[in-house]
């Protein structure tokens, strides 16, 4: 490897996504993230990142941190937040170059989650929270776990999720309001309904 690929070099990747606009994704399971993400990606050119894809990815892959991740995720234990922002920071870099923001999508889960983040690479210029009410992301993710083959996508695992999502993210919310960067969002509406205020809230950045 030459000297200007090492990570030793006076090059710092980091400094390529230090000025990128960073949009959190915050809402529940099956609120509608993915599917607004998606449509974001297509119309401003950002690059949408899951933690969660991120994590079934590199497992996916069988590299030796995938197959270690997979054995903590088999316990039911948390895989470590050093691990989940290293594997975002990485991808944003691999990105940086031909990326005009980054939606980080369904992190942080916890305010700590959004510390570090913020600490290892950058500060948010907003938070979209896709809100829905609780039945109709059931009713969503019964639907999408028809076709998904995500194992998490059954009904007793949903209200798991929905449980842990209500505990853990609103205090997520509540510390970014203080900060006056989030923006709500209406997700009981159609899809290009929800797409309007989604389109709304990103063209105020510029
Ligand atoms: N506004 C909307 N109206 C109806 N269905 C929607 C919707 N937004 C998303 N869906 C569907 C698509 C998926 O099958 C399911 C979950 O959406 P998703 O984007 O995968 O959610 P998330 O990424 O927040 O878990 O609901
Ligand atoms: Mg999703």
């Amino acid at each position: 490897m030459g000297v200007c690929c090492s990570r030793k070099s006076s090059v710092h990747p980091e400094d390529k996504i230090k000025d990128s606009k960073i949009i959190f994704v915050v809402g529940g399971p099956g609120s509608g993230k993915g599917t607004q993400c998606e449509k974001v990606v297509e119309k401003y050119g950002f690059t949408h990142l899951s933690s969660g894809d991120l994590l079934r990815a590199e497992v996916a892959s069988g590299s030796e941190r995938g197959k270690h991740l997979q054995a903590i995720m088999q316990k039911g234990e948390l895989v470590p937040l050093d691990t989940v922002l290293d594997m975002i920071k990485d991808a944003m870099i691999a990105k940086a170059d031909v990326s005009k923001g980054f939606l980080i999508d369904g992190y942080p889960r916890e305010v700590k989650q959004g510390e570090e983040f913020e600490k290892k690479i950058g500060a948010p210029a907003l938070l979209l929270y896709i809100d829905a009410k609780p039945e109709t992301m059931v009713q969503r993710l019964v639907k999408r776990g028809e076709t998904s083959g995500r194992a998490d996508d059954n009904e007793e695992t949903i209200k798991k999720r929905l449980d842990l999502y209500y505990k853990a993210t609103e205090p997520v919310i509540a510390y970014y309001e203080s900060r006056g960067i989030v923006r709500k969002i209406n997700s009981e509406l159609t899809v290009d309904e929800v797409f309007k205020q989604v389109s709304q809230a990103i063209d105020k950045l510029k």
